[in-house]
């Protein structure tokens, strides 16, 4: 059998066809599951293509019709309501990581660290309300201009005279950018879920912003002390050397591997984003790691499960 240059070519246009259609399903199916507010579009939405199938099946002219125009007008329908979604798509396909877009060091990163942590600390052991979001892929310019402008370097003091109960910036959020401080006093829109009611209005912008961008926020609860972050719609509960330990992993880039061409960092840094650059079992003993730094697993609340009580105890 005679493989021509051109049947190559075709099978690599192929797979490429395929490889990207995957990617845009699969990141369209985990902003979907990750945000309330889309399940509920996402459902409402299939509900019209049933109906519309039933009526074409059933001969129901008239409400085949109505829903055909209703479609036609879908897409721009969608691209209205999915606006927020389809931006943060589109911003983490196209942006190139913060650490990176921010020029810091490996140095910077863990010293940003460290000082982060150590603020936490302090505010927890004195129940200073707080909440911290660090920017990762998606850019989070839009909330920074919520708030009041800020470019100083991360540090345990300035965190902890920000959220000193009382000041004028207290209120709202920090937006970490690199080992800066963006921002503080920022709005996050609160999620739609329904949390239990220990939780307030704090840890609802925590879990909203975290379901419409990538990013890491940090919370000190005012009532209890204790530190929670928030990521991708879920909320658990660290202690600080879980804190620090998490954030190591998810923020300091791994230097011992060669730096890769300015031209191909953006496809790295998307395929790092969706987890291509982590071996099964790395990432399964990171995902262990971060599990044992837990403060205790009732304390876990998975937003993305359905049985969770009022005592955020997963049944
Ligand atoms: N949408 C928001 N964006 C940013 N910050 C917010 C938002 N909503 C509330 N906050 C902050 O949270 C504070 C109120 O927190 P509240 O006590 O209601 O929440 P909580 O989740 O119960 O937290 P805590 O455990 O600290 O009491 C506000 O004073 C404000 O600083």
């Amino acid at each position: 059998m005679n493989i021509t240059l051109s049947d190559i070519s075709l099978l690599l246009r192929l797979i490429l066809d395929i490889l990207v259609v995957w990617a845009l399903i699969y990141y369209a199916l985990r902003i979907v599951r990750n945000n309330t507010r889309t399940i509920q579009i996402t459902k409402g939405i299939l509900f019209i293509i049933i109906v519309q199938g039933l009526s074409t099946l059933l001969g129901l002219n008239a409400l085949s019709f109505l829903i055909s125009i209703f479609v036609n007008w879908g897409v721009v329908v969608i691209v209205i309501i999915f606006q927020p979604e389809i931006r943060a798509m589109l911003e983490k396909f196209g942006k190139s990581s913060s650490i990176l877009g921010a020029n810091v060091s490996k140095e910077e990163q863990i010293n940003m660290i460290e000082e982060l942590v150590r603020a936490c600390e302090q505010m927890s052991k004195t129940k200073t309300g707080a909440l911290i979001s660090i920017q990762r892929n998606s850019s989070m310019e839009d909330y920074v201009h919520t708030g009041i402008e800020m470019d100083s370097v991360v540090s345990s003091e300035l965190l902890g005279t920000i959220f000193q109960y009382g000041t004028p910036m207290h209120d709202g959020a920090v937006i970490i950018i690199g080992n800066k401080i963006a921002c503080a006093a920022a709005y996050f829109p609160p999620t739609t879920k329904d949390l239990p009611s220990k939780y307030g209005a704090r840890h609802r912008a925590a879990v909203g912003i975290s379901e419409i961008t990538d990013s890491i926020t940090i919370i000190v609860s005012e009532e209890t002390g204790n530190i929670s972050v928030a990521m991708n719609g879920q909320l658990t509960q660290y202690k600080p050397e879980g804190l620090s330990r998490l954030l190591r992993n998810l923020l300091v880039p791994d230097t011992e591997k060669p730096t890769s061409s300015p031209l191909f960092r953006p496809i790295i840094d998307t395929a790092k984003s969706l987890g291509f650059n982590r071996s099964r079992r790395q990432s399964e003993t990171r995902k262990q790691q971060n599990v044992d730094e837990r403060i205790q697993p009732l304390e876990i609340v998975d937003l993305t499960r359905q049985g969770v009580n009022t005592h955020g105890k997963a049944k």
